[in-house]
């Protein structure tokens, strides 16, 4: 192998998560350049689906919180990397943040917030999450579709600040929330977390967590739909 990366210690293999992006691109690009968010950076949303969007997140980041502690439980006990805990835990505050954040948004829109019906596609969502708490599912399963769902969120709104888009100034902050640079260092760091457990991980568990990546971004597509009606 003269002269090969591998003597030469370089790193020449496309990363597993590359190598998914690259394969599942077209869900991906579904999943992120949605026509809800695509109508939010050209400005032509309907305020009524923005509102309808914002109640059933609500209710998703609820759900939200439970599973990110089970991610949390799972590196405690499968990691033996403390900064895992870390940057999980910064997760769980940025969630408190974020359920504070609905409450206000939804004053600012006169939405309530009080007995929302959870959607078919938002009652699915949070099964799939419940279903990730179990302890039978590997940590590395469970923190690749935390990086995934946070990250198309992240994709998703920084999408709508960009130089060229006509996002409604009202909705800026919305975009800000998940669209920030903060945001996307903290997806980053889920991103080599998720990453170095793909890299050591059996065959088997490797295809799990490509099957639950898969699965969120399906999840976020139907998500996404609700905002217009369709459950
Ligand atoms: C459906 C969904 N996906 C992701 C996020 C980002 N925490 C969210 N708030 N809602």
């Amino acid at each position: 192998m003269e002269g090969s990366n591998e003597e030469e210690g370089k790193k020449s293999e496309v990363s597993v998560i590359e190598t998914w992006l690259r394969k599942h691109r077209s869900l991906y690009v579904g999943a992120t350049r949605h026509p809800f968010i695509r109508s939010i950076r050209d400005g032509t949303v309907d305020l009524s689906s923005f509102k309808r969007w914002l109640e059933q997140d609500y209710i998703f980041v609820r759900a939200f919180v439970p599973f990110v502690a089970g991610v949390l439980l799972k590196a405690w006990k499968e990691s033996f990397e403390s900064t895992d805990i870390d940057v999980i835990l910064s997760g769980v505050a940025s969630l408190n943040d974020e359920i504070a954040w609905f409450k206000k948004e939804a004053s600012k829109w006169g939405v309530s917030l009080i007995n929302i019906v959870p959607q078919k596609a938002n009652q699915e969502y949070c099964r799939f999450l419940e279903r990730l708490m179990s302890s039978d599912v590997e940590y590395t399963v469970a923190i690749t579709a935390f990086w995934a769902i946070e990250s198309v969120y992240q994709d998703s709104f920084a999408h709508c600040l960009e130089d060229d888009s006509k996002t409604p100034e009202e909705l800026k902050e919305t975009c800000q929330r998940w669209g920030n640079d903060g945001f996307r260092q903290y997806c980053r760091a889920l991103q080599s977390i998720a990453e170095r457990q793909l890299e050591k991980a059996p065959d088997d568990v490797r295809e799990k967590a490509e099957a639950a990546f898969l699965d969120v971004l399906e999840h976020e597509v139907e998500f996404w739909n609700m905002s217009h009606g369709d459950t």
